[in-house]
């Protein structure tokens, strides 16, 4: 009995290979020529310069045939959009935040395709105020709501226009609250489904936050211009300068929904961390060979946790967060997923590529077949045009200039190519399938 089961597992097994492998196997083979010609034909160029050519080779495959049927890449672009797009109206049988609550897993905030989300977001952005508190940790000023008497969530408030432009250090700059709510969706997108939920909200300061705030958090209300303002408690909340205000008695923010209560956290350092220091390089800056050092670590020499580092780095790429310190993990559960909280240090800068950020893929040359599938999916402008498609529909809209959509593209463009380059230097060893992960 145990060998026919143990046969028909071996058997499903090779079965799911031989699937994945049969559809990759385009892809596969054109980085293969391609490897193949950049040392027949292109010697002495460098990688970088060889790649556009192997991206532009694959421009024909959205005008793929389909049970006799032209799909167009509009088309495409219609029905990611109408799939990822939340739908508000959606009517839901129990509470939200029941069901937000259920949806959490080791591996996963909430899961593919969930129906529910609209509704849950809509609660999120539109349920009343019953208590407002500041936030508890971290350095940048946000609110602690809680939302029907019911459920916490988050507010982090707007700093600046959509158009303003961050300079300096990768990480400059005070939260971006709508680089968060983006951030969301490019996670469902990518099938990274490890962001806690996420939606704009408009506050009327005097009528939701004033009737129901703390003593504590009233302290550090002040008025400026005949506008309320408050400042809040946090490292870098010293006093009024430190303060937002309202425009025309509304505060602008994302609402960020807060997990449920028996997850608990651990706080991990980031192996690539930056030292925050000028003129001072982390040791990841100075060692090719600095992957091999992490993969000596029992935390990242098997299991999910190094390609998690590498999903987010590739994810923090495309929304320019440099500021990735230290990372969470659902504590007690041995297979926890890297949880991607935190994305506010995003779109800063749409001029500004910053590679470094890509550090753990470029070092360690790996990546999960499934992520790499989801990125090939959205290549030649699909991506921006889907986000901004489903950004549409935040009650803060719009979200993105055309500017950080384009450079989204971009990004993505400058992702592929890594990949592109791993797989000529490691070969299919470079890819990593999801039932190989022990
Ligand atoms: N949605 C959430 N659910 C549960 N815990 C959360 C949530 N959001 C934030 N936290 C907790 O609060 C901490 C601080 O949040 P966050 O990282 O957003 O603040 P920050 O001020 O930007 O911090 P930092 O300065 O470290 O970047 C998180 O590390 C996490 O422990
Ligand atoms: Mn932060």
């Amino acid at each position: 009995m145990k060998t026919k089961v143990r046969l028909l597992f071996i058997g499903a097994a090779i079965f799911v290979i031989y699937v994945s492998y049969k559809i990759l196997e385009p892809e596969l083979l054109r980085y293969k020529n391609a490897y193949k010609s950049k040392w027949m034909s292109t010697e002495g160029q460098n990688a970088d310069e060889a790649e556009p050519r192997t991206v532009a080779t694959s421009n024909s495959s959205f005008n793929r045939e389909m049970n006799g049927s032209e799909i167009t890449k509009q088309q495409i672009i219609q029905t990611m959009i109408e799939n990822y797009k939340p739908n508000f109206f959606y009517p839901l049988e129990e509470s939200p935040w029941d069901i937000a609550a259920k949806w959490v897993e080791a591996r996963q905030i909430y899961p593919d395709n969930a129906k529910e989300l609209g509704a849950i977001l809509k609660a999120m952005s539109q349920g009343t105020i019953t208590s407002a508190d500041f936030g508890q940790r971290g350095t940048q000023l946000k609110l602690t709501l809680l939302i029907d008497n019911a459920q916490k969530v988050v507010f982090k408030p707007a700093w600046y226009p959509r158009d303003y432009v961050v300079t300096g250090t990768p990480y400059s700059g005070r939260d971006r609250h709508n680089g968060e709510i983006a951030a969301f969706y490019l996670g469902s997108l990518l099938g990274l489904r490890r962001i806690p939920l996420v939606i704009g909200r408009r506050i009327h300061f005097e009528k939701e936050i004033l009737p129901v705030s703390t003593s504590r958090l009233i302290t550090t209300f002040f008025e400026k211009d005949g506008e309320s303002c408050f400042y809040g408690r946090c490292r870098y909340c010293m006093g009024p300068e430190d303060g937002v205000c309202t425009t025309n008695g509304v505060i602008e923010g994302t609402i960020v929904l807060w997990m449920p209560s028996q997850f608990k956290l651990t706080l991990h350092k980031h192996p690539w961390s930056r030292t925050y220091r000028e003129g001072v390089q982390a040791k990841w800056e100075t060692d090719d060979h600095y992957c091999d050092k992490v993969k000596s670590s029992p935390y990242y020499s098997t299991g999910h946790r190094l390609l998690d580092i590498i999903d987010t780095c590739i994810f923090d790429y495309l929304i320019g967060n440099a500021d990735r310190h230290h990372y969470e993990t659902f504590e007690g559960y041995e297979d926890s997923m890297l949880i991607m909280l935190d994305n506010g240090k995003s779109f800063g800068n749409p001029d500004i590529d910053e590679f470094s950020i890509l550090a753990p893929l470029y070092q360690c040359c790996q990546i999960r077949v499934t992520l790499w599938e989801k990125l090939l999916a959205m290549k030649d402008g699909i991506l921006s045009q889907v986000l901004a498609g489903i950004l549409s529909v935040d009650p803060i809209t719009p979200i993105l200039t055309q500017k950080h959509l384009d450079a989204l593209d971009r990004r993505l463009k400058t992702v592929l190519e890594q990949i592109h380059a791993c797989i000529a230097e490691v070969g299919t060893h470079a890819l990593v399938f999801e039932s190989s992960i022990r």
